[in-house]
């Protein structure tokens, strides 16, 4: 299977070191001339080995993928899909790693909705400093269509996830699944990112009854949607911070702290949308939103 991967970063490093490893993958890591002359410079590590991934220019004209991965942060998704353009054909299948429930719909507006599968990635601890990836559990891929269909092309990769040994899950209630996440993202990663807060201290009483009032705003959206979440959808939650390991932070506190953009705009920046769109009110959301927006103009002045 031919794959392209675009975002060579916390998640897709790790992925991308399993791909590569399997014989019958034939992986390409999409970049721009700045970065390509950036990442040939210096060993990429992950798990202190180094890695031989293949680099190629974006602008090179080169057969098309059988499967293209997207795993940028939000703010670079336009970019990454001007990056992966030549590397897309009639029968190409796209896959997005990023958080959140628009990406899809963003790629799908540009390349056909039709070569869109959903997915995310649930369990992962990876960090990334500069060209070293670390992570002590890879957690899995969590795709499919959205219907849930084992359709030929959701069975093609799981088959070849398998060979490369990459822990995936297919859920038939897959579009459940992506809105589930995003509960948890909006409800987590934005206290954690505003409060600098690990994962031990949003793992308390008050953190948990933090999280469950700004989880009534997603559940009211989804609902517009026709998805529903549930008390237990949160308890999962719950259960999974208890694996965590508590010193880790969320993606988007580990943002903060390295003084990136967030990807705001992606969690209480599309919650703020639907709620106008559909009237209902998300005044957490909106006051994370701007609390969110000022704190990146202190540290990116
Ligand atoms: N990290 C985590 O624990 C988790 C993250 N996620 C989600 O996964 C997504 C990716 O996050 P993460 O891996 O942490 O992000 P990172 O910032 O670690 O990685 C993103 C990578 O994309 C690269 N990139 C950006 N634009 C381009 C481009 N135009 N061409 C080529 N490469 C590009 C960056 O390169 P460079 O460094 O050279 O700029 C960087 O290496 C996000 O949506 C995040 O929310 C989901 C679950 C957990
Ligand atoms: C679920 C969680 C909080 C950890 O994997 C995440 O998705 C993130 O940090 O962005």
């Amino acid at each position: 299977m031919k794959i392209t991967l675009v975002g060579l970063g916390a998640i897709g490093a790790s992925y991308a070191a399993l791909l590569n490893a399997c014989p019958e993958v034939e992986l390409s890591i999409v970049l721009d001339e700045e970065r390509l002359k950036r990442y040939q410079s210096s060993p990429f590590k992950i798990n202190d080995e180094v890695q031989n991934f293949s680099y190629c220019n974006q602008n090179e004209a080169v057969p098309p993928a059988d499967l293209v991965m997207i795993a940028v942060k939000y703010n670079d998704l336009r970019d990454a899909i001007d990056a992966v353009k030549n590397h897309v054909g009639d029968h190409t299948v796209i896959m997005s790693l990023l958080n959140g429930i628009d990406s899809e719909e963003i790629i799908g507006s540009v390349f056909g909705m039709e070569k869109m599968i959903y997915s995310m990635c649930l369990g992962i601890d990876a960090q990334r400093t500069g060209f070293n990836v670390n992570y002590g559990s890879v957690g899995k891929i969590v795709f499919g269509e959205k219907t849930g269909e084992k359709s030929d092309r959701i069975q093609a990769i799981a088959d070849i996830f398998k060979k490369a040994s990459l822990p995936f899950e297919c859920p038939k209630d897959m579009y459940k699944k992506l809105w589930w996440k995003f509960m948890i993202n909006v409800c987590g990663n934005q206290p954690t990112a505003i409060l600098g807060a690990n994962y031990h201290f949003i793992n308390t009483p008050d953190g948990h009854e933090l999280m469950r009032l700004i989880m009534e705003e997603v559940r009211q959206i989804a609902l517009k949607k026709g998805v529903e979440i549930t008390d237990s959808d949160f308890d999962a939650w719950l259960e999974i911070l208890n694996t965590l390991v508590p010193e880790s932070k969320t993606s988007m506190l580990q943002d903060i702290d390295a003084g990136r953009l967030t990807e705001v705009d992606m969690f209480a920046g599309v919650i703020k949308q639907l709620g106008k769109t559909y009237n209902v009110p998300t005044p957490y959301n909106n006051l994370m939103y701007h609390m969110l927006k000022v704190k990146e103009q202190i540290y990116l002045k």
